[in-house]
């Protein structure tokens, strides 16, 4: 079965509503519409922007899609701060991240937070971004497949293999996300292949061939072609590439199988 890549773009904490609004409307102007055929075009702006997000792609009919970076694992209540599951879907979000390492590192997330809250997207119909990935000492430790395994293991704890095959995973290793520090198509490989292994041995064949598995860690367009050429890795997640219009379409229109527009 051939999955079809999906790039998705973590703008992470940068651009207001307006800037929000500039840039997808870059996006829209330079990737012509018959690429959408071969790759899914996602962005994950901030919470603040996504209304803004929301109409002009539905007003201008954009075959983009859009989303958001985190969820509460509650659906309401006296969470100060929090933007629950309901809110994102009422918003149309067709995705959400999900256990970024910047939420592991920064705000704590435990892998059992993280299995809540890819359960309350998925129970309000948006599709949790799982993301995975180990930090330097780890992968010198040569430990990264355990660690990336256990991860999703537990990312995905107590769902049924039908639900497993509406989430998309995201392998992103700690050492190369915003350092320009690639990780070779090899290594990515190694371990989206491994993560797929899991998902066949957990859930079987046709949960772990239908799933996409994504790699993120400075992609850019002139890496993109050689990771999505790797049998396991179907698109990318991308960080400072995303907040280019000009860089990110190029590295959308390439994940599809190119030509440049
Ligand atoms: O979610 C995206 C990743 O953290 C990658 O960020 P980066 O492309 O800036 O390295």
């Amino acid at each position: 079965m051939a999955r079809k890549p999906l790039v998705a773009g973590n703008w992470k904490m940068n651009l207001n509503h307006l800037e929000a609004i500039a840039l997808v409307q870059k996006i829209a102007f330079a990737l012509p519409e018959k690429y959408y055929a071969k790759v899914d075009v996602a962005v994950l702006p901030p919470f603040t922007d996504i209304r803004s997000v929301q109409t002009l792609i539905d007003a201008d009919k954009l075959s983009l899609t859009y989303g958001a970076q985190d969820l509460s694992p509650q659906d309401s209540g006296a969470f100060t701060g929090d933007i629950s599951g309901p809110m994102l879907a009422k918003l149309g979000c067709s995705f959400v991240t999900v256990g970024h390492s910047e939420r592991r590192a920064i705000h704590g997330e435990t892998d059992e937070l993280v299995n809540k809250k890819v359960k309350a997207a998925l129970k309000h119909g948006i599709t949790p971004i799982l993301c995975v990935g180990e930090e330097l000492e780890i992968r010198e430790a040569g430990e990264h497949l355990e660690h990336t395994r256990n991860q999703l293991i537990e990312g995905l704890k107590g769902l049924k293999a039908e639900q497993v095959q509406a989430v998309v995973i995201a392998y992103e290793p700690v050492w190369a996300i915003g350092t320009g520090k690639v990780a070779t198509a090899a290594d990515a490989e190694e371990v989206c292949k491994s993560l797929r292994g899991t998902l066949s041995e957990k859930y079987g064949d046709e949960v772990a061939t239908a799933v996409r598995v994504l790699y993120g860690g400075s992609v850019k367009s002139g890496n993109v072609s050689e990771l999505v050429a790797a049998d396991n890795i179907d698109g990318a997640l991308v960080g400072g590439a995303s907040l280019d219009g000009e860089e990110f379409t190029k590295l959308c229109a390439l994940a599809a199988g190119g030509p440049l527009p």
